[in-house]
């Protein structure tokens, strides 16, 4: 089969790429920034070609030469904090980028199953007897980030019903893991394995910890993914949600139990946001319905794979 992975450098892409390959699809990918370290899979550079999908030229050039089965839209601007910054960067990117994309695949006169990346964020606020969230819940997002994702969607679905494009839709909630940065795991294993390098003082700097998260390893997401691809229904919207939600100071007691050296906790004033949400947490039982997807990886795991992680890249002289 041939798969092209549209921003393949990504954090969720990198791993997509890495398992297409090894399952011996025939495996493009795109990419725009770097935004993972690239040394442990840019052996693969070969199969990479960069694309701005904002430009249509360059998604007709990538769309022209792969001529994809299956078609991973991950390339985004996907920082949500960034989004207030770069508004229009992110909408042109996430929504005219999205249409460049569509419109070149039905440029080229194929037909393949195209899983489009949407968020959480699309939901905004959501009160605590409302979750599981499910996806006929109203959107009310809280930033141009969640705009642009309602809007992808929006043209995905769209795109299916009037020219029979095959979207699927995938909401992805909290996902993390090894090589992820600036989520509340990854900073948390970052201070961990400095505090085990002896690189700053044994108190772990924390912000709020009480919100709740569902959190999903990404292992498990790019599975979700590609069952999506096979057997997700074309034009629908799937939450890809973890199972159960974490109060944020359980994920430090997780990471406390696989920390190789003990820490005090500080709360750092500078990492209180000024609005936060209570609890992400979605109802992924239409996904679980239609493709038998359920997570396998424990968030215990997830984050002593993240601690190893860390350890690796700061042995290597790498900073997050
Ligand atoms: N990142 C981070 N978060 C911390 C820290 N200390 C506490 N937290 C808390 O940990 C929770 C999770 O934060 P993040 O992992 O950064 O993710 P998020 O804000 O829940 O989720 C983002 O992604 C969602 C899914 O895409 C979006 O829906 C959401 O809008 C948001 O942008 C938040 O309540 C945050 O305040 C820290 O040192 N770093």
């Amino acid at each position: 089969m041939k798969i092209l992975i549209l921003g393949a450098t990504g954090f969720v892409g990198s791993y997509l790429m890495e398992r297409a390959i090894a399952a011996g699809h025939e495996v493009a990918g795109t990419h725009y920034h770097a935004t993972v370290d690239t040394r442990d899979w840019m052996g693969f550079a070969d199969r990479l070609t960069r694309c701005d999908i904002r430009y249509r030229e360059q998604t007709d050039a990538v769309i022209a030469k792969t001529r994809p089965d299956v078609v991973y839209l991950l390339s985004a601007q996907s920082y949500p904090a960034l989004s207030w910054s770069a508004p229009s960067e992110t909408l042109e990117t996430n929504v005219v980028g999205t249409a460049n994309v569509f419109e070149s695949i039905r440029a080229a006169k194929i037909d393949p199953v195209v899983v489009v990346a949407c968020s959480s964020a699309q939901y905004g606020e959501v009160s605590p007897d409302a979750v599981p969230v499910k996806e006929s819940h109203p959107m009310h997002p809280l930033h141009p980030y969640g705009v642009s994702k309602v809007a992808t969607e929006m043209l995905a679905l769209q795109y299916w019903s009037n020219y029979r494009l095959r979207t699927v839709c995938a909401r992805i909630f909290n996902t993390t893991g090894p090589r992820k940065t600036g989520d509340v795991c990854a900073d948390f294993t970052y201070r961990a394995a400095r505090i085990e390098a002896g690189q700053i003082p044994p108190a772990l700097h924390v912000g709020n910890l009480e919100t709740h998260r569902a959190i999903t390893d990404v292992r498990d997401l790019a599975r979700a993914l590609e069952l999506l691809a096979d057997r997700g229904a074309p034009g629908e919207v799937y939450n890809v949600s973890g199972s159960r939600t974490y109060q944020i100071r359980e994920i430090v007691d997780l990471i406390q139990a696989a920390a190789k050296t003990p820490f005090s906790l500080e709360v750092d004033q500078a990492l209180l946001r000024p609005s936060d949400e209570k609890v992400i947490f979605g109802d992924s039982s239409r996904l679980v319905a239609a493709t038998g997807w359920k997570q396998e990886i424990s968030l215990a795991q997830t984050v002593g794979d993240m601690l190893a992680y860390w350890r690796a890249q700061l042995a290597a002289g790498a900073q997050a």
